[in-house]
């Protein structure tokens, strides 16, 4: 068995421990109970279809064993459940098991359930508490820093709100299952994390790619301490996204938009950011920035096996619209995260749309 990594995202009376390694999920009940979770009311485990099927079955034994009542909502697999729909019929399912203000919500699988799962914890009797178990290689970012949200078919994480979990638990076992379009949507944020802190860390990713992609314990287990390691460093500087924590949002002004012009399914959020960095990188060649910037982000992404080229039929004009409605539309100037240098990124509000458009274009033009 591999290394067992532990760290903490530091947030004074919500700080929180993620623990990383394989067979993490044998401790369930001991480290719910170390970490406060109340056996005395009914905890709600939120999982998808597919999830289910692999991993749902020992969770439910592990914590039954150590004296938990366990109720189950399955949604879905997929984007389309971090809806207003699921989120009301969850809550439903939560009054008609009894569930209280002492209950937890356990988000068992990737993004979609921990953003979905997370945001019904935050608003549930006005805040339960909950508990990230994170099944997809992505959700190393989305099991962290407490964002949760749903969408609007408009724009994406439109509904949401800033709710930290209890723990974060993070079993390696579970990500062997993964189909392989998933690991390369997922490395898309390990990359990123990379590309706006630690410069050594692509060369890392980029030298380790084929491990990665064969889902290599040992790689794996690297590679996800070191994105949540940035992630839980930026997070504890600005929870709320002041300022500092934008700088997350990397390929996401684009890459948002691409999704919701796709109809949130053509496109996994792995692939429209992978899209939105390189165009971040244009961006930044465009301003000045050296074009090492450009060729080394393609180079990388493109070694984990995502997409660089924006798909020609997605309409110009419409992905325009829908830069406007997303959150980093503010004060009438969209917020850009460009890089300045490999592993360093700077948060800029000066982009003109003439120009963006213009990588839009460049973008649908990549090889
Ligand atoms: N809150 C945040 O800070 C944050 C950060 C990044 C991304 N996100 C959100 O996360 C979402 C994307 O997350 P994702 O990529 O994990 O997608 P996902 O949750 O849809 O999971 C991807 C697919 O893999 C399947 N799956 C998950 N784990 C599996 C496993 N172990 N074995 C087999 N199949 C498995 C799922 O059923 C799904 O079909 C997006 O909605 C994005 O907006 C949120
Ligand atoms: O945690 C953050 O902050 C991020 O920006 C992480 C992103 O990878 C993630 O996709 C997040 O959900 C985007 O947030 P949003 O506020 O732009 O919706
Ligand atoms: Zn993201």
């Amino acid at each position: 068995m591999g290394e067992k990594r532990e760290l903490t995202v530091e947030l004074g009376e919500r700080s929180y421990p993620i623990y990383i390694g394989e067979g993490i999920l044998a401790e369930a009940g001991k480290l719910f109970a170390q970490h406060g979770i109340s056996a005395k009311s009914p905890v709600m485990i939120v999982s998808d279809e597919a999830v289910a099927k692999h991993h749902l079955p020992q969770l439910q034994s592990v914590l039954k064993e150590a004296g938990f009542s366990i109720v189950t909502a399955i949604v879905p697999s997929g984007e389309g459940s971090k809806s207003l729909a699921v989120f009301e019929d969850l809550v439903g399912q939560g009054l008609k098991a009894g569930m209280d203000r002492k209950s937890t919500i356990v988000a068992l699988g990737g993004g979609v359930v921990g953003d979905l799962a997370g945001y019904v914890a935050a608003a549930y009797m006005r805040g339960i508490k909950f508990v990230q178990v994170p099944t997809t290689i992505l959700a190393h970012d989305s099991s962290v820093g407490g964002k949760v949200a749903v969408n609007h078919p408009l724009a994406k994480n439109i509904i949401g709100a800033f709710h930290q979990p209890e723990l974060v638990l993070y079993d390696l076992n579970t990500l062997q299952t993964l189909p392989q379009r998933e690991v390369s949507a997922g490395l898309s944020e390990v990359v990123k994390h990379g590309l706006i802190w630690d410069a050594e860390f692509v060369t890392w990713c980029d030298e380790n790619a084929d491990r990665l992609l064969a889902l290599d314990p040992d790689a794996l287990g690297y590679a996800l301490y070191k994105g949540c390691s940035v992630k839980a460093a930026v997070v504890s500087q600005d929870e709320r996204e002041n300022d500092l924590r934008a700088i997350l949002n990397l390929g996401h002004t684009i890459g948002h938009a691409l999704e919701a012009v796709a109809g949130y399914g053509e496109l996994l959020h792995g692939e429209a950011i992978s899209i939105g960095m390189v165009g971040s990188a244009m961006l930044a060649v465009r301003l000045g920035a050296p074009e090492e910037i450009y060729t080394v982000t393609k180079h990388v992404l493109r070694r984990v096996g995502l997409p660089t080229k924006l798909p020609e039929h997605l309409d110009t004009e419409a992905i325009m619209d829908a830069m406007m409605h997303d959150k980093k539309f503010q004060e009438g100037t969209m917020v850009f995260i460009v890089p300045v240098a490999l592993g360093r990124v700077e948060i800029n509000k000066t982009v003109s749309s003439a120009l963006v458009r213009e990588i839009v274009e460049e973008l649908k033009r990549e090889e």
